[in-house]
């Protein structure tokens, strides 16, 4: 066992979080969500996604969110982007990091960006070489790595694997293992995350959990065991991919950062004001947030 002394927590509520969401969340609540997040101390954050708003509309202002944003220098502002129309966009808005997205189940990924998994991966090629050109660090995620939300469809380790070379190999610092409708458990993350580990460095993997079957913390600390210091995290547990039947809420930030600080791993955040932040975005949506540790907390906020 080796944990990490401190992680990275990348905070994706601004998209994940609200790109599910029914209701229309004004831009003003975004960029509010956002700059609350970075001043509880979130130095990596998903702001949106340049994707067609035709597919999700929660996210067609995402131009506006990044103008309106007031900066902090040393936070990275990353955004979604799926091709080279979204890559103009990103780099237009001044996103300090783009993410490109593949998965390892065919069907997610025709039903996601209507096209199949290889055809997302040449998809990447020019917006991984404009990147490199314009000096912008590209992260990548891996949706669907612990199972398929489509009936008789197998994911093997190895397919997780071989997804992931690939984006590394095309140069992203950073692959996101993704289970996108949280169904796996501890040992099943372990094999997944060790295939993964057999090709591409330790260092460069994160996780991304949903907490659908409330699995997400254990199997966070399967991936911390194995040395992982990279997170994703949403906000009052809010997400849920509008493609992914079943997915529900990301696991949520504040009750990562509970476990966390209780291990002594490091995340800089400041888990009052976070909590404070999980009450201000659920109230706008007109509920309490799923986070346990957002409500044990209130009676002290
Ligand atoms: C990929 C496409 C665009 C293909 O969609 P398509 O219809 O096959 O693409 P197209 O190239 O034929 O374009 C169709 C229209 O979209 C426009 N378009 C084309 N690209 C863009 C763009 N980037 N931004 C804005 N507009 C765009 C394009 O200009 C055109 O406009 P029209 O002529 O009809 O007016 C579409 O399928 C799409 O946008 N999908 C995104 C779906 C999505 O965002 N899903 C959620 C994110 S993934 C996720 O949540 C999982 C993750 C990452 O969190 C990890 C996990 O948990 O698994």
């Amino acid at each position: 066992m080796s944990y990490p002394a401190a992680v990275r927590l990348f905070e994706v509520g601004a998209r994940d979080g609200l790109q599910n969401e029914k209701q229309e969340v004004p831009t003003a609540i975004k960029v509010e969500l956002i700059e609350r997040l970075v001043e509880a101390g979130v130095t990596a954050i998903e702001t949106g996604s340049f994707v067609s708003p035709k597919w999700v509309p929660q996210m067609a202002d995402t131009d506006k969110v990044m103008a309106e944003i007031t900066r902090k220098s040393g936070v990275v502002y990353s955004v979604l982007t799926p091709n080279m129309t979204g890559y103009e966009m990103a780099r237009a808005s001044g996103a300090t990091e783009i993410e490109v997205f593949s998965g390892a189940s065919e069907a997610f990924s025709q039903k996601n960006i209507n096209c199949t998994i290889d055809e997302s991966l040449d998809r990447f090629a020019p917006v991984m070489e404009a990147a490199k050109q314009d000096g912008i660090p590209v992260r990548a995620s891996v949706s669907c790595a612990l199972g398929s939300p489509f009936k008789g469809e197998v994911i093997l380790p190895a397919k997780v694997a071989d997804v992931s070379k690939k984006l590394y190999d095309m140069g992203c610092y950073e692959v996101s293992i993704a289970d996108t409708i949280g169904v796996g458990t501890p040992f099943k993350t372990r094999e997944v995350l060790e295939a993964v580990a057999n090709v591409i460095p330790l260092e460069v993997m994160g996780v991304h959990f949903h907490d659908t079957y409330g699995q997400a913390l254990a199997n966070l600390s399967a991936a911390l065991q194995m040395g992982i210091a990279r997170l994703d995290s949403s906000v009052a547990g809010l997400g849920g991919c509008p493609y992914a039947p079943g997915a529900t809420g990301n696991v949520a930030t504040e009750d990562v950062v509970y476990m966390l600080n209780g291990m002594g791993i490091e995340t800089g955040i400041d888990l009052n004001k976070l909590v404070e932040t999980a009450w201000f975005i659920s109230g706008f949506l007109g509920r309490k947030p799923v986070s346990r540790v957002a409500n044990a907390m209130k009676a002290k906020l």
